[in-house]
């Protein structure tokens, strides 16, 4: 293998992760000259589109999927929490890389916390997730639109436009931006979404040479947590675009798990928790699933998802 080709999106976040996986291969296999193939995604062209209306799961992924199936690329580097739960014919997602930050940031000129946001304060995100999680905590807020890279998010808050806006802290360290971090949300009060924090490495299935190249960069323990909260999202058909969170720790080889999903505007909320071993991540976050189905979960999905259809029930 002399050379390994990342396909990449051009957005700052998605470079820094591409350069991220080319410096680690390239310190790992010095003799391997690692490029960077940037191409503009399906998701880039719709940025500022609602994406629950471009309905599209996996946007920013596909462009790289085709490049992947088509030999431009080799591999792909998506951060977790991006990456649809399933792959298409001939790909795969042999490499989970270490966790960085999972939680949630604010970020804010006028108030040093959540807790501090005046009454009715305006804080912008385009998650359901983290927008049901917020108006649980603070009903008084108003939760506006936004979305765009991370620059352009910061940018609309420095001109004014929210009081507050929510973002992944491990895409802020990453673009150097941890100074702009206000306060950590603690992922007790702001469950993450699955995945979030993680990088993933997508191939082709049938590239053993270079599966078993990548392997140094996998993460078990990483890869066991993302597992287990990819499995409830899976179980409840979730893809990206809905208000579910789920996160797993592990001590030891004990796997604690913990996922909500919730109504848009908090008005239900449901949650679940389970603790078990490492080697039954699938299967923990299945449980944890099942359970908020029969809390009414089912209600909130099938009236975001069209066509959803409650697992649950028999065939
Ligand atoms: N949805 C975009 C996206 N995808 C991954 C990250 C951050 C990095 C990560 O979670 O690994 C972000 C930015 C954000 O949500 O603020």
């Amino acid at each position: 293998m002399k050379t390994i080709r990342i396909a990449t999106r051009k957005s700052a976040l998605a470079l820094w992760q591409a350069n991220h996986v080319k410096q680690q291969l390239e310190n790992v296999y010095p003799e391997v000259n690692v490029e960077l193939v940037a191409m503009m995604s399906q998701g880039d062209k719709l940025l500022d589109a609602p994406l629950a209306k471009i309905g599209g799961k996996g946007l920013f992924v596909k462009e790289l999927e085709k490049a992947l199936l088509s030999g431009e690329a080799d591999i792909a580097v998506h951060s977790m929490k991006d990456v649809p739960m399933e792959f298409p014919e001939g790909l795969c997602l042999p490499v989970i890389g270490q966790r960085e930050d999972p939680r949630d940031a604010f970020v804010s000129h006028c108030a040093s916390s959540l807790n501090e946001l005046p009454q009715g304060a305006v804080v912008g995100t385009s998650s359901l997730r983290r927008q049901c999680q917020l108006l649980m905590h603070r009903p008084d807020l108003k939760v506006n639109f936004l979305r765009g890279n991370v620059n352009t998010r910061l940018g609309k808050l420095d001109a004014g436009e929210y009081d507050a806006i929510i973002l992944a802290a491990a895409g802020l360290k990453r673009l150097e931006l941890e100074a702009r971090i206000t306060d950590y949300l603690s992922p007790n009060n702001m469950i993450p979404a699955a995945g979030q924090g993680a990088l993933g490495i997508e191939c082709r299935e049938a590239d053993t040479e270079l599966k078993n190249a990548l392997s140094v960069l996998h993460d078990s323990e990483t890869a066991a947590c993302v597992t287990a909260e990819r499995a409830v999202v899976t179980f409840l058909k979730g893809g990206c675009q809905v208000p579910i969170g789920a996160y797993a720790t592990l001590h030891h080889d004990k796997l604690s798990l913990t996922a909500i999903v919730a109504e848009p505007d908090a008005s239900k909320v449901h949650m679940s928790e389970i603790e078990g071993d490492i080697s039954q991540a699938k299967l923990l976050g299945e449980t944890v699933a099942k359970d908020l189905i029969k809390q009414g979960a089912g209600d909130i999905l099938q009236k975001l998802l069209e066509n959803w259809t409650n697992p649950l029930d028999k065939k």
